[in-house]
C-alpha cells in the first residue's frame, strides 16, 4: 500500500473516538521511538478495574507522601484492601504511614526500579502523584523539569508496557493569563507561565496522545487548590488556604501572601480523593474526555477570612504580598467550569465554603471552635 494511503488510514483510525470502535495498539514502552504504526486487529483497551474481572485493582501511588497520597491510599485501601494499594515516594514515611500498609521507596526518575515494582507487585492501576508544585517549581526549574516531565515519560511508558490504567492529576495551573479565567472550560487556550503548568499541559497532551495512538487507559483530572487538615501542602500557590487554618488555631492571626481579592478555585481533600476514585472506576464509554476540570468552590482570601471570623471573632488577617505567587495566582482560573465531569460521570462535590471551614476548624481544634459556632 502506498505510504501516504497507509498513513491516512492509520491516522483516521487514531482519530476515531473509542466509543466509535477504536481498537488500540499495544507497543512496548521503550521501543516507541522506533515503532511503526502497526495496530493489531485483536488488541483492545486495557482494564484494571473491578469491572470485567472479579479481582480488585492492584494500585501503585507515586509521590505518595505529599499532601494527597496518604489520604488517597487510605480511601483506596478501604475499597480494595490494604495490601492492594502500595504507596511509594523518595521520602521516609512516618511510623504511622509505614505501619498502615505497603510502602516502597521509588524515584520516578528510575525507570527500571519503577518497572520492577510494577512487575513484582502485579500492579494494574498507577496513580502518578510525584511532582514539584507551582511555587517550589519556580525555585528549581531543572529539578521540576526532570521530575514532572522525565518522570511522567517513565510512568507513561511503564503503564503502556504493562497495560495499566493510569491516572495523572493536572491542575488549574495548567492554564495561563491568555486562558478564559471566569469560568475556565475544559478546552481552551492553555499557555501557562510556570514550569509546573507547562509540565502539566505536557502531561495532559502526552497522556491523551498515548490514549489515541496506543489505547493507554489514561485518565486525568485538573484539580483546583486542595485543602486538607492532616497533611501539609508541598509548595504551591494555593497553600495559603491551608496555612490560614493552622495559624488561626495556633496564633489567632494569619499573614497572607496573596492580595485579599485573589480568587481561585478550591476543594476539600475528601472531594478530591473521591473524584479520583470515581473517575478511575467510570466506564470508559462514559468518558467523552480524558482530561476533566473538577471544582467545588471559588473564593479569595478575604472571603475565607470572613468565614473563619464566624467561628473565631478574634481572628485577624494581614497581607504581605509575595510577588511571585501573586503573579502565578493572577494567571490562573478564578472559576472552573466542571460541567463535563458532572454530565459524563456524575461528579458532584460535597463541601462548599461553610462546610470546609467548619470541618477544618473542628479537625484542628475539636474542643472549642465549633462549639463557639454552634
Ligand atoms: N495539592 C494540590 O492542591 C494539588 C495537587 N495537584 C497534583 O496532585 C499531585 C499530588 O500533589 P500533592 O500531594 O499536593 O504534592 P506534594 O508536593 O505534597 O507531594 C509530591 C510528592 O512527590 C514526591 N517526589 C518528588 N520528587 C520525586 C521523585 N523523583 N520520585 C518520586 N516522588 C517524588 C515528594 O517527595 C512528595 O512527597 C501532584 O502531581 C500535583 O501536581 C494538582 C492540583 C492541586
Ligand atoms: C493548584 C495546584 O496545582 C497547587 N496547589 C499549587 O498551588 O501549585
Amino acid at each position: 500500500m502506498p505510504v501516504l494511503r497507509m498513513l491516512q488510514r492509520v491516522v483516521g483510525q487514531m482519530l476515531q473516538s473509542p466509543a466509535g470502535g477504536y481498537r488500540a495498539a499495544v507497543l512496548p514502552g521503550r521501543v516507541l521511538g522506533t515503532s511503526s504504526w502497526h495496530i493489531p486487529a485483536d488488541a483492545n483497551f486495557h482494564s484494571g478495574s473491578l469491572s470485567g474481572t472479579d479481582r480488585p485493582p492492584r494500585v501503585l501511588i507515586t509521590g505518595g507522601l505529599g499532601q494527597l497520597g496518604v489520604g488517597l491510599a487510605n480511601l483506596l485501601r478501604e475499597h480494595f484492601g490494604t495490601d492492594n494499594v502500595i504507596l511509594t515516594d523518595i521520602r521516609k514515611p512516618s511510623d504511622q504511614v509505614f505501619h498502615s500498609g505497603p510502602f516502597i521507596y521509588s524515584d520516578v526518575l528510575d525507570y527500571k526500579n519503577l518497572r520492577e515494582i510494577v512487575v513484582n507487585h502485579r500492579i494494574t492501576w498507577l496513580i502518578h502523584y510525584g511532582a514539584l508544585l507551582s511555587a517550589i517549581g519556580e525555585t528549581n526549574v531543572s529539578l521540576a523539569k526532570a521530575v514532572n516531565i522525565t518522570g511522567l515519560h517513565n510512568v507513561l511508558d511503564i503503564a503502556l508496557e504493562h497495560n495499566l490504567r493510569l491516572f495523572v492529576p493536572s491542575t488549574i495551573g495548567a492554564f495561563g493569563p491568555t486562558s478564559p479565567r471566569d469560568p475556565t472550560p475544559d478546552l481552551c487556550v492553555q499557555r501557562p507561565r510556570t514550569i509546573y503548568g507547562v509540565s502539566k499541559v505536557h502531561a495532559e497532551l502526552m497522556g491523551e496522545y498515548y490514549y489515541y495512538r496506543y489505547g493507554l487507559d489514561f485518565r486525568c483530572l485538573r484539580y483546583p487548590g486542595i485543602i486538607s487538615a492532616d497533611s501539609e501542602p508541598g509548595g504551591g500557590t494555593t497553600d495559603y488556604a491551608v496555612q490560614i487554618f493552622h495559624d488561626a488555631i495556633k496564633n489567632g492571626k494569619y499573614e497572607c501572601y496573596l492580595k485579599p481579592s485573589t480568587r481561585l478555585p478550591m476543594m476539600y481533600i475528601d472531594d478530591c480523593l473521591r473524584a479520583t476514585l470515581e473517575v478511575m472506576e467510570a466506564p470508559a464509554e462514559s468518558l467523552s474526555l480524558r482530561t476533566y476540570n473538577i471544582n467545588a468552590m471559588s473564593f479569595c482570601p478575604e472571603e475565607l477570612a470572613q468565614e473563619v471570623l464566624k467561628h473565631m471573632p478574634e481572628f485577624q488577617i494581614t497581607y504581605k504580598v509575595d510577588s511571585v505567587r501573586q503573579a502565578i495566582a493572577e494567571s490562573w482560573p478564578m472559576n472552573f467550569d466542571d460541567s463535563n465531569a458532572r454530565k459524563d460521570w456524575g461528579w458532584k462535590h460535597d463541601f462548599d465554603l461553610p462546610e470546609l471551614v467548619t470541618t477544618m476548624l473542628s479537625f484542628l481544634d475539636p474542643e472549642s471552635r465549633v462549639a463557639q459556632a454552634n
